[in-house]
């Protein structure tokens, strides 16, 4: 019988944050422990956990003997670090550390990609190391692989979806059982799907990060953060939702970017997408991506976009990639960005328009908002009269448009004198 190969060392794996995703992280590298040796070819150890307050008691998944305040001790001593404490310091310090001492990275860190993506990934190909971020978009959706790997042989033209769990939690509570805004986000918190700071969630700063990581993939170049145009939904309020369900249609939290002859241009907004739009039948803290790519055509990814458990299985596959190629050699994929398409503002985007307003009761009050969209040529697709109280109630909605010219016709609309008041302005996407 040949000679039996003597079993590869163990891998050892440092966690950084044993929070809502690093606990269950934890709990799964602990109770998959036989089946993700046999998948890495080697056993996963972990040699610690790094934790703000190492007496506090986390529970029977994080033994108290593995707890460690030492952050880069932990990290000197780690084959793969895994960074699930959020924000950019002193988790980009930590990581850097890691990459400097061979250590793989896996993180989730949206916000820390977004921002400092460039570095780390610099400082990983000049070590020869991994960094693997799938749960940062999208949670536990494939959606950073099918995009950095799957796609590289395609010229991916549009991205367009819903990319944030909270806001879509948030909006959809509201659409469907009429819950306040604050009572969701509450939930949502609660739920363990929202941000350390929900600000990030609800005005849009997460999905942003998101979109900029997924197009700089995408487009084949950097997309920095401040290259996205960003609106969040802390704006929406119940008659925006009761008014949209009247037109058969619902608000979405939206990521978009786009590839067109002229530049790529990314964005975050919250849109009105058909009731008959799949979009529309995205629920809870679900995500769903379509991406539109030259020679595959039309693709959708769906799936949990947020929860500690479900992100933590994005996780532990980036875990299972890395750790064998620690034990067995190899590499993941590096940053591709030899491309230069302008990236664009958000006005030279071709948008389409809701306007919600109250107008004067009176004869021409029509001809002349029409007027005001005629001159600014924004072409008016559909005009729906509403009931009002003390003014008649318009909802227009607009043909494709640059944006600028959308947004100086709303800038006129407000100060003319024949609207009493422009209540909402929607784009619609997602027809
Ligand atoms: N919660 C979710 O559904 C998802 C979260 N993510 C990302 O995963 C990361 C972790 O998120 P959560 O687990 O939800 O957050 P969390 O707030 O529940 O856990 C973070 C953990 O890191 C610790 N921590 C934070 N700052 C620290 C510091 N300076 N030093 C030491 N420990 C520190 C906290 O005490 C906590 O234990 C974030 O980057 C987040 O954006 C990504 C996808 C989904
Ligand atoms: N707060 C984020 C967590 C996952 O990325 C979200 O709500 O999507
Ligand atoms: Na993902």
């Amino acid at each position: 019988m040949g000679a039996v190969p003597s079993p590869l060392p163990p891998v050892k794996i440092a966690l950084l944050g044993p929070g809502t995703v690093g606990s269950e992280v934890v709990r799964l590298l602990t109770q998959e422990a036989e089946d993700l040796a046999a998948r890495v070819g080697a056993p996963l150890e972990i040699v610690g956990i790094h934790a703000r307050d190492t007496s506090k008691d986390r529970g029977p998944h994080i033994p108290r003997e593995l707890l460690t305040s030492d952050a880069s001790a932990l990290v000197a001593q780690a084959d793969v670090v895994v960074e699930l404490m959020g924000g950019i310091e002193p988790a980009r310090t930590l990581i850097l550390e890691a990459i400097a001492g061979g250590a793989s990275v896996v993180t989730a860190n949206k916000a820390l990609v977004a921002a400092h993506g460039p570095e780390l990934y610099e400082a990983a190909d000049a070590a020869n190391v991994d960094l693997y971020f799938e749960a940062a978009v999208a949670g536990a959706i494939p959606l950073v692989r099918p995009v950095r790997e799957s796609l590289a042989g395609d010229h991916i033209t549009r991205i367009l979806g819903i990319v944030n769990g909270t806001t879509n939690y948030i909006l959809d509570e509201m659409t469907r059982r009429g819950l306040d805004y604050d009572v969701a986000l509450r939930q949502a918190q609660e739920l363990g799907y929202a941000e350390a700071d929900p600000t990030a969630d609800v005005e849009g700063h997460d999905a942003a990060a998101k979109a900029a990581i997924l197009a700089s993939l995408a487009f084949h170049q950097r997309v920095a953060l401040a290259d996205v145009y960003c609106e969040g939904i802390s704006a929406i309020t119940a008659d925006d939702v009761i008014a949209a369900r009247e037109t058969r249609q619902v608000i979405k939290l939206l990521a978009i970017a786009e590839r067109t002859e002229g530049g790529v241009t990314v964005r975050v907004h919250p849109a009105l997408v058909s009731e008959d739009h799949p979009l529309a039948g995205v629920h809870g803290a679900f995500n769903a991506v379509f991406i539109e790519a030259e020679s595959a055509g039309g693709l959708m990814f769906y799936g949990q976009g947020a929860g500690g458990t479900p992100t933590a299985s994005a996780v532990l596959g980036d875990i299972v990639s890395v750790a064998r190629h620690k034990a067995i050699g190899g590499k993941g994929p590096r940053e591709s960005n030899y491309a230069a398409h302008e990236v664009l503002p958000m006005d030279a985007a071709l948008t389409r328009y809701s306007v919600r307003m109250a107008v004067e009761d009176r004869p021409g009050v029509l001809a002349a908002v029409a007027a005001v969209f005629q001159k600014h040529d924004v072409g008016i697709e559909i005009v729906r009269q509403v009931p009002g109280q003390t003014h008649a109630g318009l909802i227009l909605s607009t043909y494709a448009a640059p944006e600028r010219d959308l947004r100086a016709t709303v800038e006129e609309l407000r100060a003319s004198d024949a609207v009493a008041e422009v209540k909402s302005v929607l784009r619609i996407e997602g027809e």
